[in-house]
């Protein structure tokens, strides 16, 4: 089954459009779960645990996870996801010379312990990069198109000789890849009206919409422009995984983190859904 029709039913179940950011910054972990032999993994599944019923995806960034004990806790943490029914969403932001994003499409493959649904690349190699991952038809492949962070605007607002925008070039190429109908692109929330112009420019593209909570995006245009047919997603990381930072961090414990974790996203998913 293509990756946005399982994505389109886990919302329509969920009841939800939120994505749940997986970025366990190791020094804002709590401290009980130092003590376990894989912390990033045990603090996830609490996360997992009391935010899954609010989530239409859950997205672990790799850099969170770029070292040994770190790899074994993305494997068991996208196991652990999927044995939870929802989609996983690898934000590894790769791409490559082709040679090497065969490599890198592995980690899509559905039978390694990595094997996400979907992914998110970097257009700037070309098409040719992006095939290996493209030509995994069963997966999706999220395309950096305008992202949410300060400098997003430095290169990809460059004009072209031709009049058009680079994120603008990249939304159209982004289209005429799709032959399999597994694009979708990346558009930040800290941006809505470059992220309105990119959904007029690509009506039935499914976005990723990052940068609500802790990077103040406009929560509102995220869905408004986000979705198409109801389809995309909104992610927040530390809004929700670190709500329970608000306790005294000597009062700190697992329950109250994770609940505070469930609370954000239920939050979140009401919030969204008043404007689908
Ligand atoms: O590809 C992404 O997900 C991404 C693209 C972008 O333009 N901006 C952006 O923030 N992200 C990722 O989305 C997450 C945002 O985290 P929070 O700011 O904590 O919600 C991080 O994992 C970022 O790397």
């Amino acid at each position: 089954m293509n990756f946005f029709d399982r994505l389109a039913d886990r919302i329509e179940t969920a009841d939800s459009v939120v994505s749940v950011g997986l970025d366990p910054d190791m020094d804002r972990l709590p401290d009980v779960f130092h003590g376990y032999d894989l912390p990033r993994f045990a603090f996830n599944r609490r996360i997992i645990d009391a935010t899954h019923e609010h989530a239409a995806a859950f997205k672990p960034n790799a850099a969170f996870y770029e070292d040994p004990d770190g790899w074994r806790a993305l494997e068991e943490t996208i196991a652990y996801v999927k044995g939870k029914g929802v989609p996983v969403l690898l934000d590894a932001k790769r791409a490559d010379i082709g040679n090497t994003t065969r490599q890198y499409a592995d980690l899509l493959d559905p039978d390694a312990n990595t094997g996400a649904d979907a992914i998110t690349v970097n257009p700037y190699m070309g098409r040719d990069s992006l095939q290996p991952f493209l030509d995994t038809e069963g997966a999706g492949v999220f395309i950096l198109c305008r992202t949410s962070n300060p400098g997003g605007a430095d290169l990809q607002e460059l004009e072209l000789a031709e009049g058009d925008l680079l994120y603008e070039r990249v939304a159209a190429l982004a289209d005429t890849w799709n032959e399999h109908g597994n694009i979708g692109l990346v558009v930040g929330a800290t941006t809505p009206e470059e992220l309105e112009e990119v959904r007029e420019q690509v009506p039935d593209l499914p976005f990723l919409v990052p940068g609500v909570g802790s990077q103040g995006g406009d929560a509102e245009a995220a869905v408004e422009y986000g979705l198409a047919d109801d389809i995309g997603v909104v992610n927040s990381s530390r809004g929700i995984i670190f709500a329970g930072e608000n306790a005294a961090r000597d009062e700190q414990d697992a329950d109250r983190f994770a609940s505070a974790a469930g609370d954000a996203a239920k939050r979140l998913k009401r919030r969204l859904n008043q404007y689908r």
